[in-house]
């Protein structure tokens, strides 16, 4: 199984000099593979419909379109933000609407032509076995930068204190789960401050999200709830709340994850060892980090996030 970078935190700490190296060698090893497949995938991959590669409005829900607008407004605040999304318990997990059902299905389809290709494939992190990853497909600057840049003004009112005004780079990938791949997805949470996923179809039953506590907040005894997904609807949580998925029962199951960063947060403390981040150079947004003083560009990954 090829691997991108290291995604989900682990229980050992690092005791040497030697294991960091280490790491550090296989994290550029992985930077390489991966430009390595952007590169053949660009040159050679013919998609089935080109259109969904660049964001356009016609893709996104009217609803939307409504509560970015409203947002953006004069006066918009949270209490009024609230007005047009679900609420799930205390955990500041809400529900919108994102996408129309034609673009799901025409994304679903070119993700599947894709997946039957003989592209070379990374896979979306070191849980998920299946799906694709998008940049590699290339959807980082026209799709995906323009989605998360349109959902600014709505995360910077739900999530102020993880800078959710500044959220200046992401990782996006789409999860499938079907009866003979991956079925669940176990407990753990995101290396991101914020986190939307959005259900694409297909059809099936089951496979409903959980979500625990927020990985900073524990309580001795975690309250579980349990989420079901709806059609083009997105769901917005903090990347550290714990949360799962359970197994689907029949069908296919494809979501759009998107791990929303801030910089600005992240470079004071990673969110995946809560430690300060050891940084090394890496490609594109790498893992949102940033250099001090080159704040505009995040581009590096933190060879702690293991620890
Ligand atoms: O299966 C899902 O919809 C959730 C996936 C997820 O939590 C993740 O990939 O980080
Ligand atoms: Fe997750």
């Amino acid at each position: 199984m090829n691997r991108t970078a290291q995604d989900f935190p682990r229980q050992s700490q690092w005791s040497s000099t030697s294991k960091v190296e280490a790491e550090v060698q296989r994290r550029k090893q992985l930077i390489h593979q991966s430009v390595e497949r952007r590169a053949i995938i660009s040159k050679c991959y013919k998609p089935k419909h080109p259109e969904v590669y660049t964001l356009q409005d016609s893709f996104l829900a009217p609803e939307f379109l409504e509560i970015v607008r409203f947002c953006t407004s004069p006066g918009a605040d949270l209490q009024g933000l609230l007005s047009y999304l679900e609420s799930f318990s205390d955990k500041r997990i809400y529900r919108l609407p994102v996408f129309t059902e034609e673009f799901c299905q025409a994304f679903v389809d070119e993700l599947e032509n894709f997946e039957q290709s003989d592209m070379p494939k990374g896979r979306p992190n070191t849980m998920n076995n299946y799906g694709v990853l998008l940049n590699e497909l290339g959807m980082d600057e026209p799709f995906l930068t323009p989605l998360r840049e349109r959902l600014l003004p709505v995360t910077a009112l739900l999530y102020p204190e993880l800078g959710g005004a500044c959220l200046d780079s992401h990782k996006a990938f789409v999860v499938k789960y079907s009866l003979h791949e991956d079925l669940d997805l176990s407990s753990h949470y995101d290396n991101a401050e914020v986190t939307l996923n959005v259900s694409l179809g297909k059809e099936f039953t089951e496979g409903n999200l959980y979500f625990g506590d927020f990985n900073q907040d524990p309580s001795p005894v975690p309250r579980y709830i349990e989420v079901e997904h709806v059609g083009g609807r997105g769901l917005l949580h903090r990347g550290g709340q714990i949360h799962g998925a359970l197994p689907i029962a029949s069908g296919q199951r494809w979501n759009l994850i998107v791990w929303m960063r801030s910089s600005a947060i992240r470079n004071r403390l990673c969110p995946m060892c809560h430690r300060k981040p050891q940084l090394v150079e890496a490609e594109g947004f790498g893992d949102g980090f940033t250099e001090p003083l080159q704040e505009e560009e995040p581009q590096t990954v933190d060879v702690c996030a293991l620890g």
